[in-house]
Parts: structure tokens; sequence; C-alpha cells
């Protein structure tokens, strides 16, 4: 065991190159400007921040799916650009927003589950399917969806295969891409405790991207919110739904509270002259 942290991110920048379309080439986008963080044994950290603000591309560098123009990532002390897609994979898994679409509609549950293990090489094919089966047990779901299509299911059931296939590989640290926004309101809470539950057996940590601040406020112990790109404030859970202290944060909870008490979806979009606003206030991004 090693108490370096999982993962860490320090002064990392992502800019998407300016595209080349018809009318000539596009300005090039600072998607991430500078972020620094640190995932730690027990953490689960919530990433909130409204639509454009850059939580999937930080997602993705983190996932070595992009590689930053800038900053360091380590992976329990190494540097990441050093690492395979395999070893970061070993390391991080993910489950994203859609289960439906990053589920193979032309697979069974059970290929999909064991798919991971057998792009390792791990195991011969009759014990990949056996820790498939277990690993369906231990999302919940019966037997009998070993030999289903993900078109059989419903969505909560699919979202339990994306679990099941984030976690065959035992990784430490699971990256959760807004898991729930895409389910019934009555599934939510199931996979969100699922994810709880599964915490303990696989003393796993997380890293959960939501706009939504129910969801934030259940599940996570410490929060960074994000805007334009930059992290402006990072706290325990508590601390930033009792206290928080920066302007775009207080803006967040408002907003969230003014739509839920109108009984809607809590949502993160905020209103956009407050926000230009707040974009002119030179003290408003924190450095
Ligand atoms: N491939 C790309 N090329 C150019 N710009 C991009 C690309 N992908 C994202 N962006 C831009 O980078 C910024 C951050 O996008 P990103 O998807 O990371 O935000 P987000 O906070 O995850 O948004 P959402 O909640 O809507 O998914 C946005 O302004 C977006 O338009």
């Amino acid at each position: 065991m090693t108490d370096k942290p999982v993962l860490e991110l320090s002064n990392v920048s992502h800019e998407y190159r300016g595209r080349r379309g018809i009318f000539g080439q596009s300005a090039p986008m600072l998607a991430v400007d500078k972020v620094s963080l640190r995932v730690e044994r027990g953490d689960i950290l919530g990433i909130v921040g409204e639509s454009g603000s850059g939580k999937s591309t930080l997602a993705k560098i983190m996932l070595g799916l992009l590689t930053p123009t800038e900053g360091e990532v380590l992976l329990d002390g190494r540097p990441a650009g050093s690492m395979t897609r395999r070893q970061i994979a070993e390391r991080i898994g993910f489950i994203f927003q859609d289960p439906y679409s990053s589920l193979n509609p032309r697979q069974t549950v059970g290929k999909i589950v064991a798919y991971p293990l057998y792009l390792r090489g791990e195991g011969t094919s009759a014990q990949r399917q056996e820790r498939a089966r277990k690993i369906l047990d231990i999302v919940g779901l019966p037997l009998r969806f070993f030999e289903a299509y993900p078109n059989q299911m419903s969505g909560g059931q699919r979202q339990r295969v994306a679990i099941a296939r984030a976690l065959i590989t035992r990784p430490k640290l699971l990256i959760c891409d807004e898991p729930t926004s895409a389910l019934d309101v009555s599934v939510q809470a199931q996979v969100l405790n699922l994810l709880l539950e599964l915490r303990e057996e696989f003393n796993l940590m997380y890293i959960m991207i939501s706009h939504n601040m129910g969801v934030i406020q259940h599940m996570t112990t410490r929060v960074a919110v994000m805007y334009l790109g930059r992290i402006v404030e990072m706290n325990t859970s508590k601390r930033i739904f009792e206290e928080p202290r920066h302007p775009y944060t207080q803006l967040l909870l408002n907003s969230t509270l003014t739509v839920a008490q109108g009984a809607g979806v809590p949502d993160l979009k905020v209103d956009t002259a407050k926000r230009e606003a707040m974009r002119e206030h030179p003290s408003f991004i924190a450095s």
C-alpha cells in the first residue's frame, strides 16, 4: 500500500486547437485552465460546474484519453504520460451518463462485462465468464441477464452493467460522469446507493461529475467547483453546502434552490447576465 495520492493533477491545462471549417480556422479554446487537485484514499470528489465549464475535458485528461497541453498528471506518484492506456485503465475506471450508448448492442451482457478481462488477456474464457457472473451478482443483477442484450434491459439495469464492466478489473478509482442523469428519478437513488455500497466492498474512490447538486451533496466528501475551465472553489462537501465562499458557488447553490423549490430538476444553468457581470469582476476567478 502506498500513501501517495491515487491521482494528482498539478497546473493542468488543455487547449483545443482551432478547427478548420468553411469559414477558416476557429480560435483555440482553453477548456481546462491550470487545474490542480488530488484524490486520496476514501475520497469521493464531486466536480460541479455549468455546461461547458470543462468537466468532461478534465475527466478525459484523468483517463488518459486527452494529453494536457500543460501541467502534470500523476497516478500513484508516477507520471501518467509515461504509462500505457492499459496501466491507466488498471487504476481508473469510468461510467458515463448514457449506459445505452456505451454498451455494445450486439453483445450479450456476459460478454460486455467480461470484455475488459479479455482485453487484458486475463484467465481462460470460462474463468472470465465466472468473474462476470460474480460481479453481476454484486451489482444486483439476476443471473438471467447474463445472456440478455442491452435493449432488453431498463436504464437502471444497463447502468448496473456499465458499473459491473468498470469494476471487473478492480480499479481503485471510478470516474462517474453524470451517472444517473439519464435515468428515471425512481431508479437514480438505487444506482447512487449501489455506488456507495460498492465503495465499501471494493475500497473505491470516486470522482463524481454532476450538474445535480442533490447528487453531489448525497454522494461526495469533497467538492471542486469549476467555472470557465478553472477550479474556483474546493472544499469539503459540508463546507461547500453550508458556507460557500466563492460568489459562483453561491450562485450555483441559489439557482439550484430556486429550481428545486419549483419542484423541477436541479440544473446548474445560471443566469447569463449575472454570469457576464461576474466574469467582469476582477476578483471573481480565484487564481
Ligand atoms: N473537441 C473539442 N474541440 C473544441 N472545443 C471543445 C471540444 N470539446 C469541448 N470543447 C469546448 O471546451 C469547453 C469545455 O467543454 P467540456 O465538454 O469539457 O465541458 P463540460 O463542463 O463537460 O460540459 P457539459 O456539462 O455540457 O458536458 C466548451 O467550451 C466546449 O465547447
